[in-house]
């Protein structure tokens, strides 16, 4: 078998350096990890460690200082701004905390819209698909306005899912939702995951939200520490504990 087969994106000794000299910042330093094709990966770790700026380079949101970050086989590394624009567009989804929808269009028109911008259509199967797997089918005509916050971020996730993505990487997607609506979009992010063997990672501070991973992967201080499959949140908390004291008395 390939090696790179069953793998939807990885980095290689990624490291992000921020600042020279008095303010200089090892923000990631020598991560390697890979996101298999149809897995649920969280990430977690004390504040700064580096969840975020991990997220930034895996998707071509962010340059890095050294290293290697791969979406399928395509090394970032290589491309020109105007690829890099291509790939973030036709193979990786996004789910911000701000559901980052455009107020002037329908819910519908929101979730079509990277098609449209890339001029495609929508195939109507995946769009109805996507629609019931998300729970929208009786809000599609709505704007963002008029949504919970919970439903906007169910459209985000159905905007993420349309263009069928190599992967779709969240930053703190339920950061902005009640308990309640939290759940629910975790819900169909899984579902995405088990039915429509999507690739998910998300960034997150809530063990909660970690429990709904096939694996979550601890951060500290730029390095990759710690990893658990089939999280638990009574778990994940426990390991959240050991990094924080660890960090605090490093
Ligand atoms: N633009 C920047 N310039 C300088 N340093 C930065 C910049 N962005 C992040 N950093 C530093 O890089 C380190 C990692 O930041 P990052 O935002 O990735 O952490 P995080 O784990 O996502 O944190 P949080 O949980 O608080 O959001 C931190 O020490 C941070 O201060």
């Amino acid at each position: 078998m390939h090696p790179t087969t069953g793998i939807a994106a990885a980095t290689t000794d990624l490291s992000k350096v921020y600042g020279s000299g008095e303010t200089r910042v090892v923000a990631l330093d020598r991560v390697s990890i890979a996101f298999r094709k149809g897995e649920f990966t969280a990430i977690m770790g004390p504040s700064g460690s580096g969840k975020s700026t991990l997220m930034h380079c895996a998707a071509g949101l962010d340059s890095f200082s050294s290293g290697s970050v791969r979406i399928g086989t395509t090394e970032l590394g290589t491309l020109n701004d105007r690829q890099l624009t291509q790939v973030r567009r036709d193979r990786i989804g996004f789910i911000f905390q701000a559901f980052n929808l455009l107020p002037t269009l329908t819910a519908l028109e929101n979730i079509t819209l990277p098609l449209t911008i890339a001029g495609r259509r929508p195939e109507r199967e995946w769009l109805d698909r996507v629609v019931s797997t998300v729970g929208l089918s009786q809000r599609l005509g709505h704007r963002p306005g008029q949504l919970s916050g919970g439903q906007q971020q169910r459209v985000a996730v159905a905007r993420a899912l349309i263009s069928r993505p190599a992967i779709i990487f969240g930053d703190e997607p339920t950061g902005n939702l009640d308990s309640r609506a939290g759940a629910e979009v975790l819900g169909f992010l899984r579902d995405s995951v088990r039915e429509l063997g999507q690739t998910v990672v998300m960034v997150t501070h809530d063990p909660v939200a970690a429990g709904y991973a096939d694996r979550v992967v601890f951060l500290a201080d730029g390095r990759l520490v710690d990893e658990m499959t089939h999280p638990t949140p009574d778990r994940v908390l426990d390991r959240m504990k050991a990094l924080d004291t660890r960090s605090r008395t490093s």
